[in-house]
Order: structure tokens, then sequence, then C-alpha cells
């Protein structure tokens, strides 16, 4: 397979907002591409497919974890901090991704679970078996179990309690996640040099931008529940002062499953921020809350009530990730709806979540894989795209904890996928057989020979939405509609850089949830007497009538994104 790459000179693109215009894509290391047939995939396979990913119109790279590690919670549990697991390639190798992405104009961002290490850590060994050296203290230790008892447990599934009892040191240790994962000791000096450190030599390195892993959990209270104390917000002020002191155009990027008022409290403020970004967990449920309820409520009120942030700062919006699709930021009976409907099979299930990827949660409806990432590419905030949600790739529920949608990437009908050419049973994971998803007929090749597919129709959505700025740095506006399951907003942006030049950039993005086709009307007063093109082909549209109304069709679970302007738009599929 070639791609054709668009012309452009080599090298990085300036653009201090950078990450407000992206695309990312998450690409687990170990899932994508084994260029050396040992049966799990490597840097050198990451490298070889950056073309394909360039073609698809990707800006920004997300590796979860490849440093050392025992791999038994996917990376996160990490060994070293400042080395590469032999089996995913060499440092070498790494500074050769960083330097070939960048060639292509793509960034890379790391993710770093500083919240712990794992337990084969040697900072962890050597807090065991000597509490008076130099790593002591690196660690929470306890003689009791009794501290923090206002702070929930996370990994339900697994754990009952955030302490466990070390047999060497005869105290007991705390983690916010797995018992073979101990958090740090934020409270040390010598802890929060180490971080500085390790942020350093990853920047050094020429790494774009790091994920800040389970942020919210650095420091631990009496009197609070352990997730964004004040102390936490301290720490990643003086963080982020760093890296805009030492490497400016680096982001910061908060992994915090919280609430939006606390969520938004990781961006810190004007005068101090913390984060440039972070994820946006809230929308997400909503997202697939909607497309089965077929109200657009829910999701208009979370969006309508979207916080402040810093100038500056952007939004990371996603469907899927590595994870169970968290249900935290719902209230129980949502969640119990939910689980009714996405995740009917008790071994679908995780923690407080669904184990299951995108095109299986949505029964591989062509209609709503479009719906999904039309609301996608079009929120408030740059999107996260999961590798193989391009292609519809389907999971594997008989997998264990959130391996069931870790499957090697699916390139080819051929031996592995095209993934390997490691004999099928050396693998580190199956390659997916089902049914529907078999890797047979959903791959990456087949889907290019098709120029309806789903591979093809992302990457032309993702090609509209790069020619219009608004969608990555405007603001958004809900607005109002006489029908319960369709969500209307206004994207409007004032800046220059769009196909507009200087003026004003306004999309109105309308989607339908419901299952049958509809009549809406849309409450446009400020947009009287305007004109409507069609984003996609650039097909005109009725005016916005002179009561300031706009009445369209849709078609079952469909969606629009219309130019609201001057009748002078050329249109014009890419
Ligand atoms: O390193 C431990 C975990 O850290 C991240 O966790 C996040 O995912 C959890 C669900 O799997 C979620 O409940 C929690 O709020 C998050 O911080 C990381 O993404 C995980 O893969 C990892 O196990
Ligand atoms: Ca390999």
């Amino acid at each position: 397979m070639t791609f054709t790459a668009p012309i452009q000179l080599p090298g990085l693109a300036l653009d201090p907002q950078w990450y407000r215009r992206a695309v990312f894509y998450e690409v687990m290391v170990r899932s994508f591409v084994d260029s050396n047939g040992d049966g799990a995939g490597d840097l050198q396979g990451l490298v070889s497919k950056l073309d394909y990913l360039q073609w698809l119109g990707i800006d920004a790279l997300w590796l979860p974890p490849f440093f050392n590690s025992p791999l038994r919670d996917g990376g996160y549990d990490v060994s070293d901090f400042k080395t590469i697991l032999p089996e995913f390639g060499t440092l070498d190798e790494f500074r050769d991704l960083v330097t070939k992405a960048h060639e292509r104009n793509m960034r890379i961002v790391m993710d770093y679970p500083l919240n712990h290490t794992s337990d084969a850590h040697d900072w962890f060994q050597q807090s065991r078996s000597d509490p008076e050296g130099p790593y002591g203290d690196y660690y929470v230790w306890s003689d009791t179990d009794e501290m923090y008892k206002d702070i929930r447990v996370i990994f339900v599934d697994t754990e009952e309690s955030n302490w466990t009892f070390d047999t060497e040191r005869r105290q007991f240790f705390f983690h916010r996640f797995f018992s073979h994962q101990p958090d740090l000791n934020f409270e040390n000096p010598a802890v929060q040099q180490e971080v500085f450190d390790t942020v350093r030599y990853w920047f050094d390195m020429g790494v774009d931008g790091l994920r800040l892993d389970a942020i919210p959990y650095l420091f631990e209270s009496e009197e609070g529940n352990g997730e964004g104390e004040p102390k936490t917000h301290e720490f990643i002020k003086r963080l982020r002062k760093m890296v805009d002191t030492e490497y400016p155009g680096k982001v910061l990027i908060a992994e915090a499953n919280q609430w939006p008022a606390e969520v938004a409290q990781f961006y810190g403020t004007d005068e101090e921020p913390e984060c440039h970004m972070a994820f946006d967990f809230p929308t997400m449920p909503r997202i697939f809350y909607s497309l089965r309820s077929q109200q657009a409520g829910e999701l208009e009120r979370v969006l309508s009530e979207h916080t402040h942030i810093p100038e500056g700062a952007g939004w990371g919006v996603f469907l899927r990730n590595h994870d169970e699709l968290t249900l935290e930021m719902v209230n129980e009976e949502y969640r119990q709806a939910m689980y009714g409907w996405y995740a009917y099979d008790p071994r679908m299930r995780a923690n407080i979540g669904i184990r299951r990827r995108l095109a299986p949660l949505l029964d591989n409806s062509r209609a709503e894989l479009e719906l999904a990432h039309a609301l996608l590419f079009s929120l408030q905030g740059s999107p996260f795209l999961y590798y193989g949600d391009e292609i519809g790739m389907g999971d594997n529920i008989w997998l264990p904890d959130r391996d069931s949608s870790r499957t090697p990437m699916q390139w080819t009908p051929d031996r592995n996928a095209g993934f390997s050419t490691a004999d099928p049973g050396k693998l580190y994971l199956p390659v997916v057989q089902s049914l529907v998803y078999n890797y047979q007929h959903i791959n990456v090749e087949s889907q290019l020979a098709q120029s309806r597919s789903l591979l093809h129709w992302i990457r032309n959505v993702i090609h509209v939405r790069k020619g219009h700025p608004t969608f990555g740095l405007g603001s958004l506006r809900v607005l109002k509609t006489n029908h319960e399951s369709v969500l209307a907003f206004v994207r409007e942006y004032e800046g220059s850089g769009s196909q507009f030049g200087d003026m004003p950039e306004r999309v109105l993005c309308v989607f339908s949830f419901a299952h049958n086709p509809v009549s809406v009307t849309i409450d446009a007063s400020e947009y009287t007497g305007q004109a409507l093109y069609d984003l996609f082909g650039g097909g005109q549209f009725p005016d916005v009538a002179e009561d300031g109304t706009i009445t369209l069709t849709l078609g079952t679970q469909s969606f629009y994104w219309l130019h609201v302007g001057e009748a002078h738009f050329a249109g014009g599929r890419v």
C-alpha cells in the first residue's frame, strides 16, 4: 500500500495553537505493526505506517506508555521512566520516530503515568528493603490501612482497598489503581524533582506533549477525597511554568475523569495556567446515550453549560480509547440504561464502564458511525481517534480486562491481518476473527479499495474539518430546536485562516438522533436572511427565513454541516 502525501515542505509548521487545530490519533505501539516478527508491535513498525497516518489527515499521535514495564496494566505500570521496553525498540528508534513524524508535520504526544510506578520499579524495591535509604520516602507508607478513608477505590473489579500490606517492609502502601501500582509520594520533594527530570528528558528528545495520566490523584489528604487536591493543582502550576519557560510550544494534557467544573480546574487560570488541554469525559457518554434514547437533551445541557476555560486552552474530545467506555460521569439511572443498551452481556463490563470498541457498540451501523464521528469532528475541542476505529474494527470480549479492544491493527486479509509475520500463536493478542469483524474483511487494504468505505468517509470528513478553522478554534453555541431528537449548534470563529479570508466563519451543525426521518425547525434569529451551504458538496439550502427560523428535513440518524453567511461559498468536495 502506498500513500500519496500532500505537497508540503518537510518539518514542523510553527503554530503555537497546534494542539487546538490538530486531529489526534491514539496508537498503542504494541498493537499497530510488528516489524521484526516477534509477535508484538514496535516503534519501527509504527514508523512504517506514518505515511498512512499522514494520508488519513492525522496531525498528532498519542502513544500510551512504551517504557520498561512488566505490562500488567498495558504499560501504565512503569518500571523505569527513562528506558523503553526492548520488545518495542530502542531510544534511537524512538528518536527516529520523532524525526520522521516531524518531517511529516506530525507531532508526538506520549503518555506519562506520573501518579504511580510498577512494584517492579527499582525505587519501590529499595523503598521496601531500606526505609531509611534514599527511596524510603518515595511511596505512601503507613502502619495501618486506616488513612484516607474517604478516598474511593477506582478499580472496583479487582481491588477492595487502596492499601496493600508489604511483607518485607511490614507496612501498608497506598495505591489508587492495581495493588501492583504503588502511588508515588508527592509530598516528597525528591519525587517532584524526579517528575521534572522525566519531563525534561522526553521533551529534550523532541516529544511535543505529554498526556498526564490519572492527574487528579497525585496528592492525598484526610480532608479531601484525593481527587484534585489543592496541592495537586499547585504542583501542576509549577510544572507548567517550567514547560512554558524551557519548552514553549510543548503541551500538557490532563486525563481527569471528572465533572466539567472539576476538569476545568486542571486548566488553571490565565495568570497561573496548568494544562493546555483536558479530555472531555462528561460529553462522551452522552453521545452514546443520545444515540439509543433518541433524545438530544442531555447533550444540549452539557454543551450549553460548557465551563469557561483560559484563553488558548482546548478540550480533547473522543468516542473511545484504550480503556473501558467509562460511565463515571453519568448518574445511576443513565448508567443502568447504558448497560442495558451497550453491555447486555456481563462480559462486556469493566469497573464502571463498558470494555467494547466503537463499531460493536454501535452494532456496526454505518449511519451511527457517521453520526458519532460527525459529532466528534465538530464539537468544541480537538478530536482524538482510537486506532482501528477508522475502519470499524471489532473487539474480543473473551480476552481479559481492557485487552478486549487492544487487539492487533487489521491491515490486510493476510496472515495475522498483515500486523505480523509471526506464528499466529505467538501474537501478543489474537487478531479479531469474529463473524462480523473478521480481519479478512475488516482491514485497511480492502477499505482503501472501496471508495465508499468508512475509512474513506472518515478521511474526507477530517479534510473538510481542516479547511474550517472554526472547528478547532471557534466558539460553540447551542440553538433551540422544536424536536427532542435534534441537536443544533453554531461554531463561530472571528479569526483569519479560513477560505472566507478574514470574515467570521460560522458553521451550523445539526444532528438527528431519531431512528426515523424527521422535520425540524431551528431558532436561528441571529442569522435572519443568511444563506446556508452544505460544507461537503457546496449545495445551497433555503436561506434563514425572515422570522429567524430554519426548517430542515433529516434522514434517520443523519447530520448537516452548513456554512452560514453571504452567498459566495464555492464549496466542493475534497
Ligand atoms: O495507570 C492506571 C490507569 O490510569 C489511567 O486510568 C484511567 O482509566 C481508568 C479506567 O480504566 C479510569 O477509571 C481512571 O479514571 C483513569 O485515570 C489509564 O488510562 C489506564 O489505562 C490505567 O489502567
Ligand atoms: Ca516486534
